[in-house]
């Protein structure tokens, strides 16, 4: 579903690579974690995948499409759901997520029935039409969830979509991310909650200073490395316990 063939990104104006010479291929319906330490590639890698950022070189495919000749196709085939929220706040949960199903060409009764049976699913159904400035930080990182998957990607990609939300946020949309899985879609996601991914994930890759260092199922990894009780176990090992603080 998706082959990446080195990947290298340098930004411009920076004395290192982000992401070096980076090799990684996901089938398809895998759920695939991407993990590492703060600034280790994670969302420089998502980003070009998303096409949000071109790489300085290598190549990669989705679907066996590249967006150099199938931009249009692809864009239609992926869905992204960014750290940041990309919600306007001053409208509702309901108008934003008609605007956002507007850019894929959706409308009508289909659109309005799919918003809403989503917002039913995440638990949003009586917010439907409030403004996204009263909602706290799980709601709209729900709502953002929504932007993303109303045109039914065959690829979705999320940054860290369950950062700052409490339990019940994320819980709920794990449950839902899994819904979506067992309905067909490969999901890649990336996330600093590593009992999370260990339990969510059918696989992983510890990424580090732009490069992978380790890939597979989240048991087999904890089973190979030596003294290993979970995930966490196996990132620390991996990446050390130096603080990773840069500016
Ligand atoms: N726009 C940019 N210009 C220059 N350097 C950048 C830019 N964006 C990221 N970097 C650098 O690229 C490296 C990788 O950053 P990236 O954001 O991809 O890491 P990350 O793994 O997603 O980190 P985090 O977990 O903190 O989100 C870091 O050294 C970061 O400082």
């Amino acid at each position: 579903m998706i082959n990446v063939e080195q990947v290298s990104k340098k930004y411009k104006g920076a004395d290192h690579y982000s992401v070096t010479n980076l090799d990684l291929s996901i089938d398809e319906k895998e759920i695939f974690g991407l993990l590492g330490p703060n600034g280790a590639g994670k969302t420089t890698l998502i980003s070009i995948l998303c096409s949000l950022i071109k790489p300085t070189s290598g190549s990669f495919t989705i679907d066996g499409l590249t967006y150099q000749k199938n931009k249009n196709v692809l864009k239609q085939r992926i869905g992204i759901v960014p750290q940041e929220y990309a919600l306007y706040p001053s409208l509702t949960a309901f108008e934003n997520l008609q605007y956002f199903g507007s850019m894929y060409g959706l409308k009508g009764s289909k659109l309005t029935s799919k918003i809403n049976n989503t917002l039913d699913y995440l638990g949003l159904l009586p917010f439907a039409h409030k403004k996204i400035n009263t909602f706290s930080g799980g709601m709209k990182r729900r709502v953002n969830l929504i932007a993303s998957i109303l045109h039914d990607p065959k690829v979705l990609f999320l940054d860290e979509p369950t950062v700052g939300v409490d339990v019940q946020s994320k819980n709920v949309i794990i449950q839902f991310l899994k819904e979506l899985n067992s309905n067909g879609t490969t999901i890649i996601y990336t996330s600093h909650h590593l009992n999370e991914a260990e339990n969510f994930c059918t696989r992983v890759g510890i990424i580090d200073h732009g490069k992978i260092i380790i890939k597979g199922e989240p048991k087999t990894l904890i089973k190979n490395q030596e003294g290993a009780h979970n995930l966490e176990d196996v990132f620390l090992s991996l990446t050390g316990k130096a603080l990773r603080d840069h500016a």
